[in-house]
């Protein structure tokens, strides 16, 4: 920890231009595995409490899983109390709650588990507190609700974000559009697309030196930077959504809302009186992007309440079936669709096929 702290006042007093680049992308590199290193078994950190980075010992249960983060006492229970009907100690003092408390909100025919987790605090990556054990679990979230206190100042949500980041969790962003191919020899080749790319060979040969990595090919389709590079070679990222929900809006002003509401990924809402809650579930519904797909028993109509929930990576007619059950796949001869994925009512199709939310399928099997 004492190394990080050193490397980030380096980067600090480093200036960012071209000449540096080289010099900062190193020190990038050195710093994640440092992180990497502080995550791995056995390392010892100190104020350990929040184990080796284990998630809390909840079972997924439902068809997505959303995770609330946020620094002490800024309603995270409150919230899943009123969007869930579970049970969550609610108190005015800091660190009310010691574990994760789930709950389920129904929403469109799907389940929602809902996680309250312990508050974090500055540091939390890095061993303080239960912070490890907290963003671990924020991890295996398909969602997460980064819970913010709308009379704290604004730089508790970038401090947050420091410290998911710091895990290797990646907010509302794609994976980033490189390929890194390690090989025998020839070197370190760059090549892009991109007329006037914010890398250059010398920074990624920089990263790479402190990798050891003397043989790679490098391609990029979109303009990435030293931070991707970092985190393609590191690996292990995972790509979350997120959404940032503003509580307590009854303490503060119409105008001051306003402003709030405008700005790219906030919902905010009083927890405790509930407003904004509707909208709040609603946003998670979209950001969670799941299909809601009908199955047909023949000669039957749809059952419309009781949806298949597929997420939307997985949502060909294959997932689908896997979804129900692993064996169906084996059986499986063709399906008929009904719906906005295809053109003819209904339409034979077979497992490779995409779906799209509402639409009904009959599973059609061998004999
Ligand atoms: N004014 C106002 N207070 C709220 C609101 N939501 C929660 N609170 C209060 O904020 C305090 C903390 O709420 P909790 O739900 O315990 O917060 P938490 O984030 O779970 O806190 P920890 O578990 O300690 O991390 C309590 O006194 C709540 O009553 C809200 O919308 N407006
Ligand atoms: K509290
Ligand atoms: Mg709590």
């Amino acid at each position: 920890m004492q190394k990080i702290a050193e490397i980030e006042s380096e980067m600090a007093k480093t200036q960012k231009n071209k000449a540096t680049s080289g010099h900062l992308g190193m020190l990038k590199a050195k710093l994640a595995k440092l992180r990497r290193e502080l995550l791995e078994p056995g390392a010892g950190a100190a104020g350990g409490g929040g184990g080796k980075g284990e998630g809390f010992d909840v079972n997924k249960v439902g068809d997505a899983r959303v995770g609330l983060v946020g620094f002490p006492s800024v309603g995270k229970s409150t919230l899943l109390n009123k969007l869930t009907g579970t049970f969550s100690e609610v108190a005015s003092y800091e660190f009310t709650t010691l574990t994760c408390i789930p709950g389920v909100v129904r929403y469109r025919g799907a389940k929602i588990q809902l996680l309250d987790l312990p508050g974090i605090i500055e540091g939390a990556k890095d061993g303080k507190g239960r912070g490890r054990q907290v963003i671990s679990t924020a991890r295996t979230c398909n969602l997460i609700l980064v819970v913010l206190d709308c009379l704290k100042p604004i730089s508790h949500k970038k401090l947050i974000e420091h410290e998911l980041e710091g895990f290797g969790i990646r907010l509302n962003k794609q994976p980033p559009g490189m390929t890194f191919r390690r090989k025998e020899k020839g070197g370190i080749s760059f090549t892009t697309t991109l007329s006037n790319p914010r890398l250059d060979l010398d920074t990624i040969k920089s990263v790479c030196s402190e990798y050891r990595i003397h043989n790679a090919d490098v391609y990029m389709k979109e303009d990435c930077d030293v931070d991707d590079l970092v985190d393609v070679i590191e690996g292990s990222r995972v790509y979350i959504p997120c959404i940032y929900v503003i509580n307590k809006i009854d303490q503060i002003t119409l105008e001051e809302l306003n402003v709030i509401s405008r700005l790219p990924h906030y919902c905010p809402v009083c927890a405790y009186k509930e407003w904004g809650l509707e909208e709040l579930v609603h946003m998670c519904w979209e950001y969670l992007d799941l299909l809601r797909i009908y199955t047909k028993p023949k000669g039957r109509l749809p059952d419309y309440n009781d949806p298949v929930v597929l997420p939307a990576n997985r949502n060909t007619v294959e997932g689908f079936c896997n979804r129900i059950h692993k064996g169906i796949i084996k059986q499986f001869k063709y399906a008929l669709v009904w719906g906005t994925s295809v053109k003819h009512r209904p339409q034979k199709v077979g497992k490779e096929h995409v779906l799209q939310d509402e639409d009904i399928v009959q599973i059609v099997k061998k004999i």
